[in-house]
């Protein structure tokens, strides 16, 4: 078990983290959810050891990370894939950590199959895409076999095949009865990996229980509802008679209208009465993303504002067809000078080019990493589901935020 007490670090002036209380128990996924510089590596660095607290503490199994009697045996964590010697190969890399913590050799093959990098295990790892980063990342994480594990974003610029990979691995981690910490963006992804959330805004605790509990505390249930698109009065004539009867209605991008405050039979008695046909009445909950954009909308710190391209809307004449409203340069009208003549078109492939080195194979042809074993063969971590975990109690106060950080992985490291 993971547990956090008081948990405060502050930077100078800045208060990266603040009071943050919470238990990540064996046996299920947890994740670990909240908007950019909300402090979700700091804490991760804390509970490893990595920063040290301002106030508060943090305990792996009882005890803080530093006196764990051979931690890397105890706990694996990925912070940051990027924290590998480069011109080490993944083999390489592995084989140090396994010596550094007394791990068999014969382990960094087993791990590198888990990850599917066993081709490339003998290539330096600089010349690794994001994604096998991430793999030779949790690849060492998992080098220990530990009971505890810290991931944060793992599945950053994975593909879905890997993102599906990290979802199953994640699961059987937790099935077998391990604790495993994991933060991610991907909401969806969340949704379906974890099984328990712990979500903080601005270094602060913002909700600490079941995704379940936390989809219905945090949104609400509705109905879509459709009528036929070829007649629009259907939909004005079932809008007003919603609106009359209290619910309320929100139009969705592709026509239909949610609403909510109205129970299903409510809305096609009013429907029947306002003789309105329906093509759709379907019963909806809303999904972790909503929930969680409804929890955390007060705490983003960094929000995007619109492309006003001050100075960019006025395009020099013969360079843009009429009604051009900023934008990168487009095609001259007939009989203009064409500025981009003589250049090849973006993201074409001029007369006669064949791929050269490093274009992805053909349909049919071997994957990049060679993975028989770890993409389609079952291994060892397979799919089975997390089981169940109580919620523990929320609390929160607001705090300040600045700039993320790349986190160093808690190892020593042997550059050459
Ligand atoms: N070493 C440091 N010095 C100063 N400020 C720091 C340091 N490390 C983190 N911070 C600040 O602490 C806050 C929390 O950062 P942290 O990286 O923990 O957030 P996060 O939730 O992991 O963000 P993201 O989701 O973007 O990765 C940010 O405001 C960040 O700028």
């Amino acid at each position: 078990m993971i547990e956090a007490v008081g948990l405060t670090k502050r930077y100078g002036a800045k208060t990266a983290v603040y009071n943050l209380s919470f238990q990540v128990r064996p046996g299920t996924v947890t994740g670990f959810l909240g908007p950019n510089g909300s402090g979700k590596s700091t804490t991760m660095r804390m509970i490893l050891g990595l920063d040290a607290p301002t106030s508060g503490h943090a305990t792996i199994a009882g005890r803080p990370f530093r006196s764990l009697p051979n931690a890397p045996r105890q706990v694996g964590a990925l912070l940051d894939a990027k924290a590998v010697h480069g011109g080490r190969s993944a083999r390489h890399h592995l084989l140090s950590l396994a010596q550094l913590s007394g791990i068999p050799a014969r382990r960094v093959d087993e791990v590198l199959g888990v990850v599917g990098l066993q081709e490339v295990a003998g290539r330096r790892s600089k010349g690794f895409s994001l994604g096998m980063g991430q793999r030779l990342g949790i690849a060492a994480a998992l080098l220990g076999d530990p009971q505890v594990l810290l991931f944060d974003e793992p599945v950053n610029g994975l593909d879905p095949e890997g993102i599906l990979w990290v979802r199953n691995l994640m699961k059987q981690l937790a099935a077998e009865g391990r604790t495993v910490f994991v933060s991610s963006h991907l909401m969806s992804e969340m949704a379906l990996t974890a099984e328990h959330l712990i979500v903080i805004g601005r270094g602060q605790l913002l909700a600490d229980m079941s995704v379940k509990d936390f989809i219905s505390a945090h949104s609400a249930d509705f109905a879509r509802v459709r009528t036929p698109d070829t007649e629009p009065e259907q939909r004005e004539k079932l809008t007003a008679a919603i609106g009359e009867a209290g619910g309320q209605v929100t139009p969705e991008p592709d026509g239909a209208l949610r609403v909510t405050g109205l129970p299903l039979p409510r809305i096609s008695d009013l429907a029947h009465g306002a003789e309105v046909r329906l093509w759709e009445l379907s019963p909806h909950q809303a999904s972790l993303e909503e929930a969680y954009m409804q929890m955390t909308q007060s705490v983003v710190d960094y929000r995007s504002t619109t492309d006003q391209r001050a100075g960019l809307q006025q395009v020099p004449a013969g360079y843009a067809p009429q009604g051009y409203a900023g934008g990168p340069p487009v095609a001259p009208g007939p009989g203009q000078p064409n500025p981009y003549a003589q250049q090849a078109p973006y993201g074409g492939q001029a007369p006669g080019a064949v791929p050269g080195a490093g274009h992805p194979p053909a349909q049919g042809q071997g994957h990049p990493y060679g993975a028989p074993a770890s993409y389609g063969a079952p291994h060892p971590y397979g799919q089975q589901p997390a089981a169940p975990m109580p919620p523990a109690a929320p609390a929160a106060q607001p705090a300040p935020a600045a700039q993320p950080v790349a986190m160093p992985m808690p190892q020593n490291e042997d550059p050459r």
